[in-house]
């Protein structure tokens, strides 16, 4: 099973429309409140925002939400698609209207000419056009409506320094708790109309990663696994059971989150050990491993990232049901 990607079909349904309706993130819902709440009583456009974390963590939704509740329009947009100036133009200049929201994820996928052009148009709403070439090209200034741009990034470390500056408001979205998740996820079983215990809720919520969007996927299919087998609602049982079916672990991990653990523990005697390194021995892409599974190993305090590379904790030892420090030397397998 691929809990990491795939298509979420009927979701739309079920995304949070306004900031009341998203779970969890207190902090960051506190403060994005009351930057909405004075930009709206200001009747001006929200300040340029960065929203970053890792994936299915809510940033599109959120996004949406920002637009919503600022009673505007939402381009959306994202990093590669946007490769000539022209592309940049056309979006800017076609659709957006005083105050929307033009969203672009991915946004540390925009090239650097496309980045370029977009500074004047974030710090002075306007867009500079070159026409023809060569000695007898010239530009033209193009005025723009004040709009909003929301960035998605899964690695703000990719952001460059100019980029970031012109972001007056930076968030970072963090892990869920179980009872979060679980919360989001006993509304969305009443608003697809069936039965789920709190209990159930809550293991999902504790097997999701801390991730909203695994915690949707998970939930259907422990549904499907309790509607075959024809109960009504449900319980902790099926929904554990389900779980382990599944391939989660107590904590969450899954097979590829374990392979990571025990070559890091195995054949490297825990590390350190590069990333490269790493990645060639389980098969796995770098920027996966470090973007997808090492955050969440990170939170869980399974591994740390040091200068001399990835270490496993005693706690992964323990997770595994290794000796603490378990030196089995390099190369066993
Ligand atoms: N706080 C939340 N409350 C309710 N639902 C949420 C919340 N955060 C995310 N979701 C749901 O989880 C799913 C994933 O969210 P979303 O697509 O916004 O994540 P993302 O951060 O943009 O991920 P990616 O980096 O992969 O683009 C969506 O179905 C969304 O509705
Ligand atoms: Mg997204």
């Amino acid at each position: 099973m691929d809990i990491m990607t795939g298509t979420e079909s009927n979701d739309v349904a079920l995304r949070p429309r306004s900031l009341a309706e998203y779970v969890g993130q207190a902090k960051l819902k506190d403060k994005l409140g009351v930057y909405l709440q004075a930009a709206r009583g200001r009747g001006e456009a929200l300040d340029h925002t960065l929203l970053f974390g890792p994936p299915g963590l809510g940033k599109t939704t959120l996004a949406h939400i920002i637009a919503y509740e600022l009673g505007v329009n939402i381009r959306v947009t994202s990093g590669p698609a946007i490769e000539k100036p022209g592309d940049l133009a056309a979006i800017l200049t076609n659709s957006l209207e005083e105050g929307d929201v033009l969203f672009i994820d991915e946004i540390h996928r925009l090239g650097r000419v496309a980045e370029e052009h977009l500074y004047p148009a974030m710090e002075d709403y306007k867009l500079d056009i070159v026409l023809g070439q060569g000695p007898a090209a010239r530009t033209i200034e193009l005025p723009l409506p004040r709009f909003t741009l929301v960035g998605a990034t899964t690695r703000p470390g990719l952001i460059t320094a100019p980029m970031r500056s012109r972001f007056g408001i930076m968030e970072h979205l963090e892990y869920y708790t179980p009872e979060e998740i679980a919360q989001n996820l006993l509304r969305d079983a009443r608003l697809m109309g069936f039965e789920l215990d709190t209990d159930a809720a809550l293991e999902i919520g504790g097997r999701s990663r801390g991730t909203m969007r695994i915690a949707k996927r998970l939930l259907r299919r422990v549904r499907d696994f309790a509607e075959v087998a024809g109960e009504p609602s449900i319980s902790l049982e099926r929904a554990h059971d389900a779980l382990d079916k599944l391939g989660l672990d107590s904590a969450g991990l899954d097979d590829r989150d374990k392979k990571y653990l025990e070559t890091l523990i195995h054949r490297f005697a825990g590390g350190p050990v590069g990333l490269d390194t790493l990645a060639t021995a389980i098969s796995e892409d770098a920027l996966t491993l470090e973007d997808v599974y090492e955050p969440f190993l990170i939170q869980l305090g399974f591994i740390k990232r040091t200068p001399r590379g990835r270490v496993a904790t005693a706690h992964a030892y323990d997770h595994l049901g290794l000796p603490p420090g378990n030196d089995l030397g390099l190369y066993v397998n």
